[in-house]
């Protein structure tokens, strides 16, 4: 059931067509990722939603509310996490929580929430003295104090080290798991593969394609390349009358054959029927990043 519905969302500044009709749901209970290259419209987008832009045409819907209208109702459901939030260096975590608690209705429980983080002894801690992957922690959790429905995450784990990431990933599940709807903006192809169920691959202000992870790749195409140095010479011809194969490149001493189907099986009985042996062999599939590259013309990290 969509917990949010995006319709011909248009918001510009100016000239800027930062949101140019942008259309997309979001399912209860899962991971939705908005990627898109810098200055696509993400945030932009993810503001609207969260109410902290007025849109300038479209429809907005989260649970039922209108965020330009129900400002103080959707607070209580949706939870925040800014991109780049800081804190005063000298406030400590018991009392940034103690204050974005006191902002919700019904909150959940501190000590249980900064447990769960990996927080549970940084309690009295001033702000300045964490870690980078600390303090993207504390705004984690400060996103979930008002126990929300719906949580956006921008730009989750920018700055981060590898591990950091890796742990930042591993919360965010159990976050989901726990049931909380997840809109996550990123712009970092392995992270949106990782954790999210489905997205929008935002480009100029409009989306271009929603689907799970393996759906965009799949879209793309089918193509797969294998690649290998053959112990003796051969004309192309002899892979290129294959029904899988679509094209034969020659670089250097490696041969890259493109194609689709059971490409593999079919290059390999052709090369031993001619006793010709493949070294190196390997084969390649379409990644996530190719789907990025072939639905917008860009690299996704500009
Ligand atoms: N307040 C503003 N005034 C004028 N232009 C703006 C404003 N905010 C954003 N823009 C422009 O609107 C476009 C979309 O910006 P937005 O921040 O939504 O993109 P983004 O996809 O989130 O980018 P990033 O990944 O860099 O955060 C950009 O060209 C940006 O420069």
């Amino acid at each position: 059931m969509a917990i949010i519905e995006v319709e011909d969302l248009v918001k510009h500044y100016g000239e800027q067509r930062a949101a140019n009709g942008v259309s997309f749901t979001v399912d209860e209970g899962e991971i939705f990722g908005i990627l898109g290259p810098n200055g696509a419209g993400k945030t932009t987008t993810v503001e609207c939603v969260e109410g902290l832009r007025t849109r300038d045409a479209g429809r907005v819907s989260v649970m039922g509310l209108d965020p330009a209208r129900d400002v103080k109702e959707l607070r209580q459901v949706l939870g925040i996490q800014l991109q780049e939030s800081r804190l005063p260096d000298r406030m400590r975590v018991g009392e940034a929580l103690d204050l974005y608690r006191s902002f919700y209705r019904s909150p959940a429980d501190p000590g249980r929430l900064i447990e769960s983080l990996g927080l549970g002894a940084k309690r009295k801690t001033p702000f300045g003295k964490l870690s980078g992957g600390q303090q993207q922690r504390l705004s984690i959790a400060l996103a979930l104090i008002g126990n929300p429905r719906v949580a956006v995450l921008d730009e989750l784990t920018t700055g981060l080290d590898p591990q950091a990431r890796r742990d930042t990933w591993d919360l965010i599940e159990q976050v989901r798991d726990s049931g909380v709807t997840i809109v996550l903006v990123t712009h970092f192809m392995d992270e949106a593969e990782r954790l999210c169920d489905r997205l929008a691959v935002i480009d100029a202000g409009k989306v271009v394609a929603v689907d799970t992870p393996a759906g965009l790749t799949a879209r793309v195409s089918a193509e797969q390349r294998v690649r290998f140095r053959p112990s003796a010479d051969f004309p192309d011809a002899l892979l290129l009358d294959l029904p899988e194969v679509a094209a034969v490149e020659r670089n250097g001493s490696q041969v890259v054959v493109a194609g689709s189907g059971n490409l593999l099986q079919a290059v390999a009985s052709v090369l031993a029927r001619s006793h010709i042996v493949a070294a190196d062999l390997r084969v390649e599939q379409v990644s996530l990043d190719d789907a990025f590259v072939a639905l917008t013309g860009k690299p996704v990290e500009s």
